[in-house]
């Protein structure tokens, strides 16, 4: 069977990310990934993506990198799913192996970061942006930006690469004030622009957005689904539930985030929240976790605050 071929038009909607559950001695439970993934298939989201920042795919050593990604293509393909496996690391030898190691996988596409250590000049991000194209032979790629990457793209960037690089179809950004959806409607008008979960409505307003590699999948991906399908027809509804999605954010979230927590251990919570998934809390060291015993509060204020559909599981 040939992986269906997604393109800027066709790439978007709400992609639910695998999170890795990870035991007390810091190895992965394969088991419960396992599981996890089953959950995701059967939610129905847009598609799935492996090792994004949620996925750890800077602290995994490249057999659980071979692991991980074999297990997730063979089920999405099993089921008929769409599915993007994250290619990225800091360093360019890394990236290239797990790619060429993944081309037989058939992925519809394969995410990236930019080499991550001394920034690239523009000669650089050409060059390797063209390598990786030629390794990935006809997958498309996604582009991943945020904002503590090494080297920041700027809308000039996105457009040129867009120019240069045949298969790039997306870019994974975050996103910024209406200053910045303005800027970057041209991009939007070739690429498939992600931007971070819980702005995907103001995104869809703002005539920028395709979807998002979504931290709200990460609460619910069924809930999350079904907010992005909301988009399509009833904006207005959907941008009240983003205010209470952001609402939820400011109260719970973004108090660990102040406290230093990263954006993984962020995603985490959010899933132990949510409690889908048999992932819990727990990063790969040294990256700190937020405390099981944090959820049960935490859950006691999102039912509160967000509509029983983003809670359900
Ligand atoms: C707010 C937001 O968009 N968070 C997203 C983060 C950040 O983009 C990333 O942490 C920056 O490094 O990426 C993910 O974790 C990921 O790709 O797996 C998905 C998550 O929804």
């Amino acid at each position: 069977m040939t992986a269906t071929k997604l393109t800027s038009k066709s790439l978007g909607g709400n992609w639910g990310t695998i999170l890795l559950p990870i035991n007390k001695d810091g190895s992965i439970d394969f088991s419960k990934l396992n599981d996890e993934i089953d959950y995701l298939i059967a939610a129905g989201t847009d598609g799935i993506y492996t090792n994004g920042t949620a996925g750890e795919f800077y602290n995994i050593t490249e057999d659980e990198y071979d692991k991980i990604s074999e297990l997730v293509a063979i089920k999405c393909r099993q089921e008929n799913r769409l599915f993007q496996l994250g290619v990225s690391h800091m360093s360019p030898i890394i990236t290239a192996g797990r790619l060429q190691r993944s081309v037989t996988l058939k992925a519809n596409a394969f995410q990236l970061i930019l080499p991550d250590w001394i920034p690239l000049n523009r000669q650089e991000q050409d060059e390797f942006m063209l390598h990786v194209q030629s390794l990935a032979k006809d997958t498309p790629l996604i582009l991943y930006n945020p904002p503590h990457a090494k080297s920041k793209l700027d809308v000039s960037d996105f457009l040129r690469l867009e120019t240069l690089v045949e298969t790039l179809i997306g870019i994974k950004v975050a996103d910024g004030d209406a200053t910045w959806y303005q800027s970057m409607i041209p991009v939007a008008a070739k690429l498939a622009v992600f931007v971070p979960g819980h702005h995907l409505a103001t995104g869809v307003k703002m005539k920028v957005a395709a979807g998002a590699y979504s931290n709200v999948a990460c609460l619910n991906p069924r809930g999350a689904q079904k907010w992005w399908e909301m988009m399509k027809d009833d904006l207005e509804g959907a941008l009240h539930i983003e205010r209470l999605i952001v609402e939820f954010m400011t109260t719970v979230v973004v108090p660990f985030q102040k406290k230093g927590f990263s954006n993984p251990a962020l995603d985490k919570f959010l899933a132990a929240i949510g409690g889908w998934a048999s992932v819990e809390t727990r990063l790969r060291g040294p990256y700190s976790s937020i405390e099981m015993s944090e959820v049960n509060e935490a859950r006691k204020i999102a039912e509160r605050i967000l509509p029983k559909f983003l809670l359900a599981i």
